[in-house]
């Protein structure tokens, strides 16, 4: 962002201290949106940086749309100051803003707010917070106000390790410049900031688009490129043979979930490999999907008529399963791996060597740990994805709230569908059933993870907006709707 920032100031052509008043701009537009009482005291603390400019740039223009009662507060913690801090500072001088100086936490005894603005410090941030700063956000965070914070949370990185003793600004709202910050997708992000919105401050897109980047976020408009319309002429043997290999006697719903998703999903074919005691189930509840009794094998005979197959929903570990495994690991042709499938591979880690390439593994976040060793922090986790995506040549789904696609080429698409109403067991057998029909398509591994992570959360969102809870059977029901919207 800040390479788009300087880019942005030399093509558009756009003065800094003009980029920083346009982003002023955007928070307020935003901030009133939420905060329209004009008789509320606002406090704005600025640190002497650029997120400061902003706080500056912001209260006069919150006095311009008649909030009247605005006070600023200059951190004077260090005697450094930006170029557009000063020129903000200045206009403000020549205002009626009400300023006061502040060289201690003690400076602020008499402060009263309803609601407080913290341009203390954003992505400028280059250690953690200590002494005067520390001190600060502990006095922010024990007023219980509404905190808004201009672009990042003071304290809170915008990349890299999230201490989990964070002692930055707990905002009630961030409003952030024109892309999310990587680390609001990461749970212990929640210390921080309990929403955040992103609002357009006119960078080139062009070249934010263009930039080699490690973490994309995904777009309505790159699934919209991606998947392709059913064809005329088209029949079941052009959306192909998925086989999932699934159920166990006490999770046999498991294996079906995985079977309607991947119905629903529109794959040509759908074989489901349970034990025998779940062929009843099977016929009466989803009749599109054949049987493939599980009971008597330890290996699939002919393999090689599926052209995609998942294995591990409500597998059960056991030596069984892991022979399965094994010789489906033997046909060296790309597997989607979930569940019991993974913990398999925990268990046996010289499996992991025999993966075939382009396989996709779809692990929440104590299935990953199994495998790959415990992680304290999110982002040491989404690190290790990314390594052995790249290493062993595969696709890792990493699931959760914003769930991370790791690719074979080291790129890591963040999934933004999805939400807490989809909380709830057997969603993850959704999507491995959603990921398996999308191969069997004939999708790409890196296109079906893509893919499946962002209409399967549509899918959920979609119900979500008339429903506090959705089940994972809704959610596969509701596939075909989330699809249709592409089209
Ligand atoms: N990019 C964009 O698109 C746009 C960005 N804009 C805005 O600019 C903001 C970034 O501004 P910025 O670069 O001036 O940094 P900022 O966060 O104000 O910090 C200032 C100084 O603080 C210091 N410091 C750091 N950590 C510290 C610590 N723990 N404890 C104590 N001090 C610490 C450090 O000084 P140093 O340690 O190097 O002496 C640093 O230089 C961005 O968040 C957004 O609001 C918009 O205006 C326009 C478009
Ligand atoms: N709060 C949430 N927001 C978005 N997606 C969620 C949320 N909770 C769960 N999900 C999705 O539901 C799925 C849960 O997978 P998993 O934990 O494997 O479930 P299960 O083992 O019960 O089938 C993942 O795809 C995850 O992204």
């Amino acid at each position: 962002m800040r390479q788009a920032d300087e880019f942005t100031i030399k093509n558009k052509p756009i003065a800094s201290i003009d980029l920083m008043e346009k982003a002023a701009r955007s928070f307020v537009q935003s901030f009133l949106r939420d905060e329209f009482d004009a008789n509320q005291r606002i406090a704005i603390f600025c640190g002497k940086g650029n997120n400061g400019g902003d706080g500056l740039a912001i209260a006069h223009l919150l006095l311009n749309n008649g909030c009247e009662n605005v006070k600023v507060y200059v951190i004077n913690f260090s005697d450094k100051q930006s170029d557009d801090f000063a020129i903000n500072l200045q206009r403000l001088d020549e205002s009626r803003c009400k300023k006061i100086n502040v060289s201690t936490v003690d400076d602020l005894k008499n402060m009263k707010a309803d609601v407080i603005i913290d341009a203390i410090l954003g992505s400028g941030l280059n250690k953690p917070l200590a002494g005067d700063y520390e001190k600060l956000a502990a006095f922010i965070n024990e007023q219980n106000k509404k905190v808004y914070a201009v672009d990042v949370p003071t304290g809170f990185p915008s990349e890299g390790i999230i201490p989990a003793e964070y002692n930055g600004i707990k905002a009630y709202k961030t409003i952030c410049f024109q892309r999310p910050k990587i680390n609001f997708f990461f749970p212990e992000s929640a210390l921080a900031t309990q929403e955040y919105e992103v609002v357009d401050i006119d960078l080139n897109e062009d070249f934010i688009q263009q930039q080699d980047a490690d973490f994309y976020l995904v777009e309505e408009t790159d699934v919209r490129e991606l998947l392709k319309s059913r064809k005329l002429f088209s029949h079941k043997g052009t959306y192909g043979h998925a086989l999932i290999v699934a159920g166990n006697a006490d999770t046999m719903g498991a294996a079906l979930l995985s079977s309607l998703a991947c119905l629903h999903t529109g794959a040509g074919l759908t074989t489901a490999c349970i034990p025998k005691s779940g062929l009843t189930a099977l016929n009466s509840l989803l009749p599109e999907v054949m049987a493939l009794p599980r009971d008597e094998y330890t290996r699939i005979e002919n393999p090689a008529k599926f052209k995609a197959i998942a294995i591990g929903p409500g597998l059960g570990v056991s030596p069984e399963s892991e022979k399965l495994l094994e010789s489906l690991l033997a046909t060296n042709k790309p597997l989607v791996i979930d569940a019991d499938g993974l913990n398999c591979l925990a268990d046996n880690q010289t499996l992991l060597s025999k993966v075939p390439k382009s396989s996709i593994l779809t692990p929440h976040m104590k299935e990953f740990d199994r495998i790959f060793g415990e992680h304290e922090h999110w982002w040491d986790r989404v690190q290790t994805a990314k390594v052995q995506a790249q290493a062993l040549q595969i696709v890792i789904i990493l699931k959760n709230q914003f769930t991370f696609v790791c690719l074979p080429d080291g790129k890591v698409y963040i999934n933004p569908t999805g939400n807490p109403a989809m909380a709830q067991g057997g969603m993850g057998d959704i999507l491995t059933g959603v990921v398996v029909s999308f191969l069997a398509q004939g999708y790409s591994s890196a296109e079906s993870a893509i893919l499946a992570t962002f209409i399967h959360g549509r899918a959920g969102d979609m119900l979500a907006d008339d429903n506090a809870v959705v089940t994972a059977s809704e959610v596969a029901k509701n596939m075909p709707k989330a699809l249709k919207a592409f089209q």
